[in-house]
This record gives structure tokens, C-alpha cells and sequence, in this order.
């Protein structure tokens, strides 16, 4: 049965590109396998500038759109930190430390702070867990969430930059929640940067198949 478009809009949704050929060229697996083959995670500290232009930030952007989405509740949202805002980041991280450790040094709480400064492109991934379509359980949001944030990376992974997820004890704390407006039925999942990669390491090993799948048994 098809999914009724419930919480979005039909404005919310535009077409944004043409189909692939049919039977697809083997080249077309190829690349996709090269892509997602060599995405590896680059730390921020690890990601200078120049961080995507207006256009490949939108077209990074767009990727989270092709994301797997039940009932099209688009039930994630991101927020870009500028520059110019990550200042008030840095003092949200600090505030977060001196709030779970009110004994934090001088440099921890600097560290904290200076943890906003990193990676050119930052923004903060959050999911609406509920909201007043029951039938979307909270597991199906942050898969779709995942997946969109994945599209995101392996974009940006494409037109040549790093990327990285972090997360960390700060993420559903009350400085960063005031911060990003959060709502109660909202969580912040993780940040994501993008960037020039100024340092590359070596591409992790992947689990064997075997690690990860099994076969149902008849009985
Ligand atoms: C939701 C999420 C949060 C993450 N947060 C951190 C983090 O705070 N610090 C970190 O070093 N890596 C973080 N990672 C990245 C993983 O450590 C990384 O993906 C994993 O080591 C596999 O490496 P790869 O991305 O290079 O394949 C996070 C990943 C996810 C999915």
C-alpha cells in the first residue's frame, strides 16, 4: 500500500533528478562500490578549509532528501553552525562540561569550547522521535535519519571532501538543547563535518559478510 504523505506537505517535496539507464551500465556499480568502499571517517581536527561551496553544500543537503523515509515525515532536521555562530557552540560545550563536571579544569573547559571551531562545514543532526503519527515508531526515525545523514557523507565523500559523525556527552545536554531550540519529542543524534581532508590514514578493515548476516532456518 502506498504511504500517505501525513506530516509533510506535497510543497515539500520536489523531483531532483532524472532516472539512471536501464539495464545499468557496470560501470555504475562500480562507482558505487569505489564510493562506498573508500568513505572513512576524517576526524574535524582533521578537516580544513575550503569546505564545500553554496551550490555542493546544496547538493550535500539535497542527498538527505533520497533518504528512506515511512509515511514521508521527513523526521529529521539538521542545523548549520556558521562561523559566526560557533562561538555560542563553544560556550554551549563548556557549559555542558562545567555542568557533569563542575571540577573541570581551566584547559578541559577550553578544550570543550575550542571542539566547535573545528571543520569548515558543521551541523547538528536531530530527530523528531514522535510526533502525532503513532505509527512511525521512534527505531524507524533514526534509521531514516541515519541513512539520510549517510547520503549526506557519501556526497560530500563524492565531490572530494571529509567527513566525520562525532557525538560525545554533550549532545542532549541542557546548554546544547537550549541552543538548538529543541524540542522535548526532538534528539540531537550527531554533529556532521565537512571539509578538506589535510590528513589521510589508511582505509579501516570492513567486517566479513559472515559477522553480520545470517540465514533464517525453516524450523
Ligand atoms: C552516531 C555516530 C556518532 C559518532 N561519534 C563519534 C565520535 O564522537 N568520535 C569519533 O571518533 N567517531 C565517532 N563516530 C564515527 C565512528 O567512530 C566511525 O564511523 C567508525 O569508527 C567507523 O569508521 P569509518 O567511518 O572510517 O568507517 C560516530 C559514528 C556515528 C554513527
Amino acid at each position: 500500500m502506498e504511504d500517505p504523505a501525513s506530516t509533510a506537505n506535497q510543497a515539500d517535496f520536489a523531483e531532483t533528478s532524472s532516472a539512471l539507464a536501464y539495464p545499468r551500465p557496470p560501470e555504475v556499480a562500480e562507482f558505487a562500490q569505489a564510493l562506498i568502499h573508500t568513505r572513512q571517517t576524517i576526524l574535524p581536527r582533521r578537516l580544513a578549509g575550503p569546505g564545500p561551496s553554496p551550490s555542493e553544500l546544496q547538493v550535500i543537503l539535497k542527498a538527505a532528501g533520497a533518504a528512506p523515509d515511512h509515511h514521508r515525515l521527513i523526521p529529521w532536521r539538521f542545523v548549520l553552525v556558521p562561523a559566526t555562530s560557533r562561538a555560542r557552540l563553544g560556550e554551549a560545550f563548556a557549559a555542558a562540561l562545567a555542568e557533569r563536571d563542575p571540577s573541570a579544569s581551566p584547559e578541559q573547559m577550553a578544550q570543550a569550547y575550542e571542539k566547535a571551531e573545528r571543520a569548515p562545514l558543521l551541523m547538528l543532526a536531530i530527530v523528531r522521535i514522535t510526533d502525532e503519527d503513532a505509527e512511525i515508531p521512534p527505531a524507524e526515525r533514526l534509521v531514516s535519519a541515519g541513512c539520510a545523514i549517510q547520503n549526506m557523507l557519501l556526497m560530500a565523500h563524492a565531490l572530494g571532501y571529509g567527513g566525520a559523525l562525532t557525538s560525545g556527552k554533550a549532545m542532549n545536554s541542557k546548554p546544547l538543547r537550549t541552543l538548538f531550540d529543541l524540542a522535548e519529542h526532538e534528539q540531537a543524534l550527531c554533529f556532521v563535518s565537512i571539509g578538506t581532508t589535510i590528513k589521510t590514514k589508511p582505509i579501516p578493515l570492513r567486517p566479513e559478510v559472515s559477522r553480520y548476516v545470517s540465514e533464517l532456518n525453516k524450523h
